[in-house]
């Protein structure tokens, strides 16, 4: 991986070997490693529970499941959850994402051919072209459709009646969905990032899967650096399954998960080449700040945009990196993940104020 290449943002993230976004070889696996019922479904307790409900309660009254939103960080299991929701209503289900309808035009064509009972996945729904999210507000209400056909003084609005369906929206961004949209959905689910012990379950599932053989700690070591998402987890054991070929007898243990990820510069947190190098400049160059985020980011050659959004998100999350109105700080956390001493406090970092003592 050649960091020069990954100023892009977007682009930099799907790269990385702990990027949560899934890129071509996680696509073509993903399929097979998706658990297909609420059952298999692991973690993600409180979600899991209520949507049982939600569903179960549907079927009981022979009705058609509410509107559900998810929202999560990528690679949590939104797409997962929606096949698992159309799964447990014994319901077809199709796929559709925000950016994929442009107008109201695309929008009133997939409506108006579901059946009854099926479910309507659309992701990155907050992606939606304005008209096309009126339009699906009074479908998700009403289950109506109002067509327009002709344009200027000539055109009129054809109401169309639609079956009852289910709509599942997905969406890393919940916050800029506009209310109207939010409140037409009957349940809300926010995806959580997972506990270790939960990536631990994840990992020795997809290892039976793939067929690879794995003991406890080397399940745990592989989800300790899997930034508290199944997707990583999954990424990250297909790569040390590789090193375990090649190297080792092929079984998985902690040495070997170990070995590998280090051969991939994915530390024991989960950080990779990009987040130690931000906080190495962070914390060697300029003693742990305050330091703007420009001055942080020509110091590890890296764009602006590349730090805030790809490093410093999991940074900030794991408290190693704060931002402050003064600037980028590094925490006693970073300090001590690096294995670096803190300069004396009073040394003018500014540090002191706040951490306090
Ligand atoms: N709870 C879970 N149990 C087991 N595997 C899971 C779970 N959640 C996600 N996964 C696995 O993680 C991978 C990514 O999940 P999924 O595609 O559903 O994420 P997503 O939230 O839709 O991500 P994105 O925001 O990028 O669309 C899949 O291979 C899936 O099998
Ligand atoms: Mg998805």
């Amino acid at each position: 991986m050649n960091w020069d290449d990954t100023t892009d943002d977007a682009a930099g993230a799907a790269e990385r070997l702990v990027g949560a976004s899934a890129d071509g070889e996680d696509q073509a696996v993903e399929a097979a490693l998706r658990p297909k019922d609420l059952g298999e479904f692991i973690g993600q307790e409180k979600v899991r529970e209520q949507l049982d409900l939600v569903l179960r309660a549907a079927r009981a009254r022979g009705a058609t499941a509410d509107h559900v939103l998810l929202s999560g960080a990528p690679g949590l299991g939104k797409t997962t959850l929606s096949m698992i929701i159309a799964a447990e209503m014994g319901a077809p289900i199709r796929i559709t994402s925000g950016p994929a309808i442009q107008h109201a035009g695309d929008l009133a064509a997939i409506l108006s051919s579901l059946q009854e009972g099926e479910v309507l996945f659309l992701d990155e729904i907050h992606r939606m072209s304005r008209p096309a999210e009126e339009m699906l507000y009074m479908a998700m209400e009403d289950f109506r459709v109002d067509v327009i056909v002709g344009k200027g003084p000539g055109a009129t609005a054809i109401p169309l009646e639609l079956p009852p369906f289910t709509l599942v929206g997905a969406t890393t961004r919940a916050g800029l969905l506009p209310p109207p949209l939010r409140d037409r959905f009957g349940f809300t689910a926010h995806m959580e990032f997972y506990e270790p012990a939960e990536l631990e379950r994840v990992i020795h599932r997809s290892a039976n899967l793939l067929d690879v053989a794995i003991d406890t700690e080397g399940a745990a070591e592989i989800a300790g650096r899997s930034r508290g998402t199944p997707r990583i987890a999954n990424r990250l054991l297909r790569r040390v399954r590789d090193y375990a070929q090649v190297k080792a007898d092929g079984v998985i243990n902690r040495e070997i998960a170990g070995a590998a990820l280090s051969v991939y510069e994915v530390d024991a947190r989960g950080l990779d080449r990009l987040d130690r190098a931000v906080l190495e400049a962070l914390l060697k160059l300029f003693g742990g700040g305050p330091v703007g985020l420009s001055t942080l980011a020509v110091a590890v050659g890296e764009e602006r945009e590349t730090v805030e959004e790809v490093a410093e998100p999991f940074l900030v999350r794991e408290g190693l990196l704060a931002r402050t109105p003064r600037g980028r700080v590094g925490t006693p956390a970073a300090w001590a993940h690096l294995g670096l001493v803190p300069p004396r406090q009073g040394a003018g970092t500014g540090q002191q104020d706040l951490f306090g003592s």
